[in-house]
């Protein structure tokens, strides 16, 4: 058993508290009360969270999230990349200038479909494809003029959902992954496999567990995504059916030194507040921590 020979980069995220860009996806918690939580819990970076969220001045968002100790990560930005290059090129082209002048390193990129929500799709055909590959890349050049790097995140009820539909993406394009554990599972995708097999295509990673009983009710159309989400489908980290554990020693092993972005994607109701969320966090970074040993937890096996 092997602990990691440096520590890893690890960061929270908004959706963990709820915070989506899905419109009524559920209470809202206010900015503040996010960022504090997150450094209470010993965070020290970030995901941004949907756009609105923190003020969109580059240099009042970074002064807010270094009111809490916190820097900025990147953010996920899902986008119609098959469809209207023109306003796509746009909206990639002010966040990437936002995010960067913020201090973040990472545009986080996803293929939405154009309606809201992820609870269903109709797949792109050959041209749709064409469209999409050739966005993504331009997106990725326009960022890397800010010094941004660009990732492609797999995103159920997206146009990069599937096991085959991850391959035919990085097969297709030099646009880097963010392996997201959790979407991949619930696509159908093994993340064990596709981290070993595209160790060297990995610029980012969202590490969520998932309960692969849901995962597989989804994925047969009895039960919504949405729906799911607030049934549980992500349970902290080392709670469910993903081999976390063996997706860090792939990424470490290949070389990998970019983020841990923990993400346990949660709906909140009106009157919850942040400590549900807040514990699972807790729990999460319990088993990512290298003093795992000190704390009566097993040690992570990094074969
Ligand atoms: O995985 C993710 C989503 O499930 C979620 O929809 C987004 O809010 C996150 O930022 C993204 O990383």
């Amino acid at each position: 058993m092997i602990e990691p020979p440096h520590p890893l980069r690890i960061a929270a995220a908004p959706i963990s508290w709820g915070v989506c860009e899905v419109p009524g996806w559920g209470h809202v918690l206010d900015a503040h009360t996010v960022l504090a939580e997150m450094s209470a819990l010993g965070f020290t970076a970030t995901e941004f969270g949907p756009p609105g969220y923190l003020p969109e001045d580059p240099g009042a968002r970074r002064a807010m999230l270094a009111r809490y100790g916190l820097t900025a990560v990147g953010g996920f930005l899902a986008l119609p990349l098959h469809d209207d290059r023109d306003r796509v090129l746009d909206i990639a082209g002010r966040t990437a200038a936002l995010y960067a002048a913020a201090g973040a390193e990472v545009l986080v990129l996803a293929a939405a479909t154009g309606t809201p929500g992820y609870d269903s799709r109709v797949p792109l055909d050959a041209a749709g494809w064409r469209s999409l590959l050739d966005a993504a890349a331009a997106v990725r050049d326009l960022a890397g003029v800010h010094g941004l790097r660009v990732v492609l995140h797999p995103h159920v009820g997206t146009h990069v959902e599937t096991a085959a539909e991850v391959e035919r993406f990085l097969a297709g394009s030099d646009v880097d992954l963010c392996l997201d554990t959790g979407h991949l599972l619930v696509g159908g995708a093994d993340p064990v496999a596709l981290a070993r097999r595209w160790a060297d295509r990995i610029g980012h990673l969202h590490l969520k567990d998932v309960r692969r009983d849901l995962a597989d009710e989804i994925r047969c159309g009895r039960i919504e995504y949405s729906r799911a989400v607030r049934r549980g489908l992500y349970p902290p980290l080392g709670a469910g059916d993903v081999d976390i554990a063996a997706i860090v020693a792939a990424t470490e092993a290949a070389g990998y030194r970019g983020w841990y972005v923990i993400e346990q994607d949660t709906t909140l109701s009106p009157g919850d507040t942040a400590s549900g969320p807040s514990r699972d966090a807790e729990r999460s970074l319990r088993y990512l921590s290298p003093d795992r040993r000190h704390r009566g937890l097993r040690p992570l096996e990094y074969r």
